[in-house]
């Protein structure tokens, strides 16, 4: 298996050096030359892996040799040993039509971390085979962070910076990402909103010398290894209930801001899983829900919502999606960033946008009705849904038809969000871990939201 780019200026390279560009140099994102097929009888032979089993069958088929067997288990292995259910992502019952798969019991509470301590520890298994720096550099709307440096904090050899935007993360989101005291993290709490962290490290990713010169390597969902890692949990999820005889056909419903999720379950999608609708949930900030509805692809106005993770206008993935539903054709895909980048907007005809209304739903849930849906879910199955969670149950609600069986990707647990769901007098408990961070010191630097004013920052640091 190689990685080719989504603009097609970049040679084919391999997994290793896949995961060190990040970014394609091109300024595109790298995607595997080709999508594996799985056959009925292959996937029937996984459905009682697993998750590690699985996530090393999967790893395996991107990867090649290039990892030896053994080494690639182990870092499997390592990787989930830090999660608190012994199934890892457990899918959870609702009522007949929807079930809610749990992301979140990695060390940060999270969906994040399924992918992040995979990559952490790819990081670190890398750079010991290749003697390779790696300066990681990361932009996150709250989940990412924290996650990511959670994944390499401590580790020799590794450094990471990550921007997020001052005062637009949840205060148990800041306290996780700021109260890390290892000398080899630097917060950068940035003037401006998610779109401007993720448009300066996509610049500073695209300045190929600045790049090389500091090393900088990426742990946001541009990192073709996270979109891998987070296709595993969409095959575990389907098996979970094919086991139970209560899956044909599925969907799942996904709370969207980066499109990286929900690209992992296209190419879960791609690969031959039986899934129905993949359901794109946005809160207000509903650029990717237009483009279902409409075929536009044009950012709106910022909105503050009670989930923050999913406050995001341009969707870093959506470029990959393009190059799909383009046919593998990197000269379109070039024509339409190239366009994006000129007039703020894309346009496509109506057979594309039937082509992505046979995959995709899409609904824009409004703050209230988010809020409407945690308190609803709580009060009749007793079950206390995160606020990007309800956003993709809101969006269920919707748009699942009767008789569908639909998985809802609960993204984060609900004590990151606890001022979204105190609105609705409902009273949780902390789990200990993030008691804990509400008594440890900060560590964070306000920077002015320029190029240069990160560009500083980073040079000192790394
Ligand atoms: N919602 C994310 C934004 C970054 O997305 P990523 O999937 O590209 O890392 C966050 O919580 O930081």
């Amino acid at each position: 298996m190689e990685y080719i780019s989504t603009r097609g200026q970049v040679a084919p390279i391999g997994f290793i050096d896949a995961i060190l560009m990040g970014l394609a140099d091109d300024g595109g994102l790298l995607v595997p030359q080709h999508i594996p097929q799985l056959s009925a009888d292959m996937l029937k032979s996984w459905q009682r892996l697993s998750y590690q089993e699985l996530a090393l069958e999967i790893f395996t088929l991107f990867v090649n040799d290039e990892i030896p067997c053994a080494d690639l288990k182990r870092l499997v292995d390592d990787s989930y040993a830090t999660f608190r259910d012994e199934d890892v992502t457990p899918v959870r019952r609702i009522n007949n039509g929807l079930h809610v798969l749990e992301l979140f019991h990695g060390p940060t509470f999270a969906f994040k971390d399924v992918a992040l301590q995979f990559l952490g520890n790819l990081y670190q298994y890398v750079s010991g085979k290749t003697n390779s720096i790696i300066h990681i550099l990361g932009a996150t709307s709250g989940d990412t962070g924290a996650s990511a440096i959670e994944g390499v904090r401590g580790k020799a050899g590794i450094r990471i910076c990550i921007l997020h935007p001052h005062g637009k993360v949840s205060k148990v989101q800041e306290l996780q990402m700021t109260t890390v005291d290892d000398a080899n993290v630097l917060n950068l709490a940035v003037d401006g909103t998610f779109d401007d962290c993720q448009r300066i490290i996509k610049e500073l990713f695209a300045d190929v010398d600045f790049k090389h010169r500091y090393h900088l390597r990426a742990i946001n969902s541009i990192n073709i290894a996270r979109i891998l890692a987070q296709t595993v949990y969409y095959f575990y999820a389907y098996f979970q209930l094919a086991n139970k005889g209560q899956a044909d056909k599925v969907n799942f419903s996904v709370p969207t801001g980066n499109f990286g999720d929900i690209f992992a379950g296209y190419l879960a999608l791609k690969m031959g899983l039986p899934i129905n609708k993949l359901i794109l949930a946005t809160n207000e900030n509903n650029i990717l829900e237009r483009f279902v509805r409409e075929g536009v692809y044009e950012p709106g106005e910022f909105r503050g919502t009670y989930s923050p993770s999913m406050d995001i206008q341009v969707a870093s993935n959506f470029e990959r999606y393009l190059y799909y539903l383009y046919g593998e054709d990197s000269a379109a895909v070039t024509r339409l960033m190239g366009q994006f980048k000129a007039d703020g907007r894309i346009a496509i005809p109506a057979d594309k946008l039937a082509a992505v209304q046979a995959d995709f739903a899409a609904y824009g849930v409004q703050n209230e009705e988010c809020l409407d849906a945690i308190s609803d879910y709580h009060a009749k199955y007793d079950y206390l849904l995160d606020p990007h969670t309800a956003c993709g149950v809101a969006a269920t609600d919707k748009l699942a038809d009767d008789g569908e069986v639909t998985i809802a990707l609960s993204t984060a647990h609900p004590a990151k969000f606890d001022e979204a769901i105190r609105l609705r007098g409902i009273a949780q408990t902390y789990p200990p871990q993030i008691e804990a961070l509400f008594d440890k010191p900060q560590h964070q630097t306000v920077v002015g939201g320029t190029n240069d004013d990160i560009k500083d920052q980073l040079v000192k640091f790394f």
